[in-house]
């Protein structure tokens, strides 16, 4: 079997399609979503995730506000910087890229953010949203998952999915959007401490493989027909992305989503939604 490809910047570009029509549509009501950007330090990995949803923003329309600060930043100059972008009219909706230099308290940081600017879904009161079942901004890569999936029409409903990672910006959002009652799948939530990941794995219809650790998911702990999504960004020594599935895995699976090419580019699409989505919630609020 080699597996079909869930094609992340396809769907991205559909996705992208759509968000265009809805900017012009907000234009002609006089709104111009912009969203901000927080920079700390010169990672070139974050650089480019920063200037990609930059150019993002350009091919759909929406305004971009772009700040800086070195890695030698203090606290209360990044905190200066989010109380600007919460205040500033032009900002729609912003994130703070992410990870931020060490010995910065991260958590303070995405707490004092405006909730309504939060484009990421980090905030704590949107990812108590997201517990609760309200509406909100979604995490970008989880939502970006879920929409991966429903576009190449891989069943969800009543699936087992084997979730590898516990990180804040996809491993502990998943399982909340992927066991709602839209999309009403079964999870298993792994990490690197799970004791036997190879049995978890076996069990698995779909596999989210977020760990971040190069090729833990192998071809012989793949159920044949399974979708697998990678999502681990690893670099080898000429800075090539290496991620969490080895590439044998896609002659067992039916299903397996490009690293490059799969969930990065759907999570530059989701941010964007989320921005146009408070962009219409604030003109909705206006009338
Ligand atoms: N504030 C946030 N910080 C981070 C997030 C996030 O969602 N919010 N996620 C990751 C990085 N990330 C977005 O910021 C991100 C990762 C990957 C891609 C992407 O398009 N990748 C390309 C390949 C890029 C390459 O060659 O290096 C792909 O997969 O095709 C976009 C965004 C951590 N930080």
């Amino acid at each position: 079997m080699t597996a079909q490809i869930l094609d992340g910047k396809a769907t991205a570009a559909a996705i992208k399609s759509d968000l265009t029509v809805r900017v012009a549509a907000l234009k002609a009501q006089g709104i111009t979503p912009g969203l901000g950007t927080l920079l700390v330090g010169d990672d070139p990995g974050s650089r480019w995730y920063v200037n990609g949803k930059h150019r993002d923003c350009a091919q759909v329309g929406i305004g971009s506000i772009q700040r800086e600060l070195p890695d030698t930043a203090t606290q209360e100059e990044i905190e200066d910087v989010v109380r600007e972008l919460n205040a500033n009219p032009e900002c729609t909706g912003y994130i703070v890229q992410l990870p931020l230099p060490k010995g910065i308290d991260t958590n303070r940081v995405l707490e004092l953010m405006d909730p309504a600017k939060d484009a990421d879904g980090l905030h704590p009161m949107n990812l108590g949203r997201l517990v609760l079942n309200e509406t909100g901004p979604l995490p970008c890569t989880p939502q970006g998952v879920v929409q991966l999936l429903r576009h190449h029409d891989v069943e969800i409903n009543g699936a087992h999915v084997v979730v590898v990672g516990r990180g804040v910006t996809i491993g502990r959002s998943i399982p909340l959007l992927l066991t709602r009652k839209s999309e009403n799948a079964t999870v298993t939530q792994c990490h690197t401490g799970t004791r036997d990941l190879s049995a978890q794995l076996k069990q698995a219809d779909i596999i989210v493989a977020a760990a971040g650790v190069p090729h833990i998911i192998k071809p012989e702990d793949v159920k044949p027909g399974a979708a697998v999504l990678d999502v681990g960004v690893s670099r080898d020594e000429h800075g090539k992305i290496v991620g969490d599935v080895h590439p044998g895995v896609a002659e067992v699976a039916a299903w397996i989503s490009p690293n490059p090419g799969g969930v990065g580019p759907m999570t530059r699409a989701q941010l964007l939604v989320n921005v146009v989505e408070a962009a219409e919630r604030n003109a909705a609020d206006a009338v």
